[in-house]
């Protein structure tokens, strides 16, 4: 089942494999199209189950046909601990995808893990942020002034929240800062950065990854049709200037009615 409205698209999958299948074309289709038309790739990284999901991009076709050199990460959210703890998005993502591939070191910007303070933490990647767009490395949404990523790969937990933005917490609101700092994260471990909604929403690509059953009920929410205006979920916050896309499997999608 595929439907769309707008630039956005909402493709369902049999099993949470086909979806890895699906993603991995999707991901190299863009890169393929970045690195071509504009020599560079920016990514945005989520952690979570969205990095085993990217696991078909470390085998062939792609590992061999990417242009990994074009590539340039950033996470989408982090946890402010050392980068060899075992909660780090970006030790999950070393682990199981940058290992794998040749993406230049100098081009995957972790977080500085010497900055104990989420603040400290926060203000030191929103600067790193600023220099990737001083160099033409990231380019600025000319709509909004806030950083335009090529491909922001955005995962979700049971309760809708996205990145480090939790429901009903005062930072779904943030307007001004690109990386702002958690220190009640509802999710453990408590203290994390994370992008802001004004960020997220710049994107010039969004893959929303959203498999298992325990999604389901945040993704009747967010697609079925009893929208509310007010309290909204995170993930129905998730609404950027450019392309949406919606990657589920059969069951995070089984509490969506056909229409
Ligand atoms: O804590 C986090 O949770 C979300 C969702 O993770 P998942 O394991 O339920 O897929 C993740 O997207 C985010 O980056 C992470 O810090």
């Amino acid at each position: 089942m595929a439907a769309a409205k707008g630039d956005t698209k909402v493709a369902v999958f049999d099993c949470e494999e086909d979806v890895a299948v699906a993603l991995a074309k999707y991901i190299a289709d863009l890169s393929d199209k970045c690195a071509k038309e504009k020599g560079v790739f920016s990514v945005v990284l989520s952690g979570g189950s969205l990095i085993d999901t990217m696991r078909k991009l470390v085998e062939q076709p792609f590992v061999d046909t990417i242009d990994w050199s074009k590539w340039h990460v950033v996470w989408l959210d982090e946890r402010v601990v050392r980068k060899n703890d075992s909660e780090s998005n970006y030790k999950l993502a070393y682990d199981g995808f940058f290992c794998k591939v040749q993406i230049p070191p100098n081009n995957i910007y972790a977080i500085n893990d010497e900055l104990p303070a989420p603040e400290d933490a926060a203000d030191d990647y929103e600067a790193c942020l600023k220099t990737l767009v001083e160099k033409g490395i990231i380019e600025l949404s000319k709509a909004s002034g806030f950083p335009k990523f090529d491909l922001m790969l955005v995962g979700m937990g049971p309760d809708g929240h996205v990145a480090s933005l939790f429901p009903r917490h005062p930072l779904l609101q943030e307007r001004n800062r690109w990386v702002t700092y958690i220190k009640d994260s509802p999710k453990p471990p408590p203290e994390r950065i994370t992008f802001t909604f004004p960020v997220i929403n710049s994107s010039a690509n969004i893959a929303l990854v959203l498999t298992g059953p325990e999604l389901a009920h945040a993704v009747h929410i967010a697609l079925g049709n009893q929208q509310t205006s007010s309290d909204l979920l995170p993930v129905q916050m998730v609404s950027p200037e450019g392309k949406l896309t919606w990657f589920l499997d059969q069951a995070a999608a089984s509490k969506i009615k056909a229409t």
